[in-house]
């Protein structure tokens, strides 16, 4: 082919998700022919066995790249003179590959010439004017602006128009890539002098698409009824983060906790995942392990997460996203949420969550308890060196008790066995049950709530419930505390939580 067989033109892009729905010949070879059919001049096709399926099915120009994820080099875009050489050889009229001024495994050079000399053209991934001057030196017929904005730094959400414009006045075969979206910018990008304009993810990345179209319509919703809250549960191994109006989550990501990072990165990372959701709450609500006073987080045991004394969250978090901010601990949270949309009834509710450790919370008049209320899960017998309830009836406890009696079993796998009816699995939940059920018996005599909700893995565990209650059947019933199941599950935090933060306002 000649450089003018694509002037003034548009290409498409047709490269799927890596590893998506549609990541699949048949599917790239459809939305090739489609885009012909449509008037695309030339495609852009990723993978040698993608070129050699495309060149079968259509006539029109192949830009081919292969991409690849490397440790020794941030270059992805056809890194190598064998993958350069292959493309060719499957069928690719143009070879592609990154021109960008980094740590590279082969040089601009070696590319051009390892393509010309198979009688093909190439076209250099520029990141800039430099890229661009520097390609074109070494003797490539085409420069793209594809590489803008990937080369650190947050990524930009418009197209690079500018250095189309730049770029035109060095060769007039500058093809315009990246970010274009609209028909709008496809004719900007024209008339900013590109020789030819390649559209890629708005029309064959459908996940894409389809996650720009989500985010405006529940943007648009969002600002027909005000009141959602970004929700963040930070736990001990992983960190959820929700949007949330009312008891409805709108929309939820879970990323794990870098325990060791400490909480000014567990912020950030959260912020950086949420980014997206910036324009559609007004308020953040954080639920976290350990204890909130005065707006400060501190640990109560740092074998949870280890918990800097005093970290000021509130500040931390108001300068993070630039709203309001409220936090509390997350059983507190979770009984808050269970009170106001859960198993509570109206009336006063203690919270228990008996899982890897035993977390609770208090709500008494309709008014939630914040400090160390409900920290059940600490209390200690009276008896010198005694272990806090929870090193003594948790998850942890069950699985320490069966090593101790030379079965290596996770919490789960002891009550499964206890179930099929393994003695001395039986004879450790029952130990546990009583110890909660003591808890809750002791609960009742201090607070004399209208029922206590039970939640957590071991607390919903199968029978936990019903055993506990067998324990507590020959107390007198004017006495007997009323156990409940917890309702909205792993959800209970951040309902809670976006529930106190939205009434802050
Ligand atoms: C940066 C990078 O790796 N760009 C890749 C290059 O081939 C593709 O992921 C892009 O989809 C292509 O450049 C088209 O751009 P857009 O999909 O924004 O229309």
């Amino acid at each position: 082919m000649q450089r003018d067989d694509i002037q003034n033109s548009l290409i498409v892009s047709c490269q799927p998700v890596p590893d998506g729905p549609m990541d699949a010949a048949d599917f790239v070879i459809g939305f090739a022919r489609a885009a012909v059919d449509a008037g695309a001049r030339a495609l852009r096709i990723e993978s040698v066995a993608y070129v050699k399926a495309v060149r079968a099915a259509v006539s029109v120009p192949i830009i081919g790249i292969v991409k690849r994820d490397l440790e020794e080099s941030p270059v992805r875009i056809t890194p190598f003179v064998a993958d350069a050489e292959a493309l060719a050889d499957a069928g690719a009229d143009i070879v592609a590959f990154d021109a960008t001024d980094r740590v590279r495994p082969a040089s601009i050079e070696a590319l051009v010439k390892v393509v010309a000399a198979k009688g093909k053209l190439t076209m250099a991934d520029c990141s800039s004017l430099e890229d661009a001057r520097h390609a074109l030196a070494a003797g490539v017929d085409f420069v793209g602006t594809t590489l803008s904005g990937y080369v650190g730094g947050p990524e930009p959400v418009d197209p690079n128009l500018s250095l189309i414009a730049e770029m035109r006045q060095l060769t007039p075969y500058v093809i315009a890539e990246g970010r274009i979206r609209t028909t709008e910018q496809a004719a900007a990008a024209v008339k900013a002098g590109a020789f030819a304009v390649v559209v890629g993810s708005a029309i064959t990345r459908t996940e894409h698409v389809t996650s720009w179209f989500h985010e405006a319509v529940a943007k648009a919703y969002d600002a027909k009824s005000p009141g959602t809250v970004l929700a963040i549960d930070i736990g001990g191994t992983k960190t959820m983060a929700a949007l949330v109006r009312g008891s409805d989550v709108l929309d939820e990501i879970t990323v794990a906790t870098a325990r060791e990072e400490g909480p000014d990165a567990w912020l950030a990372a959260i912020a950086d995942r949420v980014g997206i959701w910036k324009d559609r709450y007004s308020r953040v609500g954080i639920a976290v392990t350990g204890f909130v006073q005065d707006g400060r987080w501190s640990a109560l045991n740092p074998a949870t997460l280890a918990i800097p004394d005093q970290y000021p969250i509130i500040e931390k978090a108001l300068a993070v996203f630039g709203k309001p901010v409220f936090a509390a601990n997350d059983a507190q949270a979770a009984a808050w949420g269970e009170y106001s949309f859960g198993a509570g009834n109206g009336g006063d509710v203690v919270f228990l969550t008996i899982s890897t450790g035993i977390g609770g919370g208090i709500v008494i008049n309709g008014r939630p308890l914040a400090g160390l209320a409900g920290h059940f899960g600490l209390i200690r017998g009276p008896s010198e060196g005694s272990f806090p309830l929870e090193d003594q009836t948790s998850g942890r406890w069950i699985a320490s008790e069966a090593l101790k009696a030379g079965h290596k079993a996770t919490a789960a796998e002891v009550f499964d066995l206890a179930e099929k009816g393994a003695p001395w699995a039986k004879a450790i939940v029952s130990q546990s049950v009583l110890r909660a059920a003591t808890l809750c018996r002791d609960i009742q005599m201090m607070l004399d709530p209208d029922q206590i909700v039970v939640g957590g893995g071991i607390g919903l565990a199968k029978g936990y419930l019903d055993q506990m209650r067998k324990e507590l059947a020959g107390i007198d019933s004017r006495l007997r505390p009323v156990l409940v199941p917890a309702k909205l599950g792993s959800r209970a935090g951040i309902i809670g939580v976006a529930s106190l933060a939205a009434e802050q306002g």
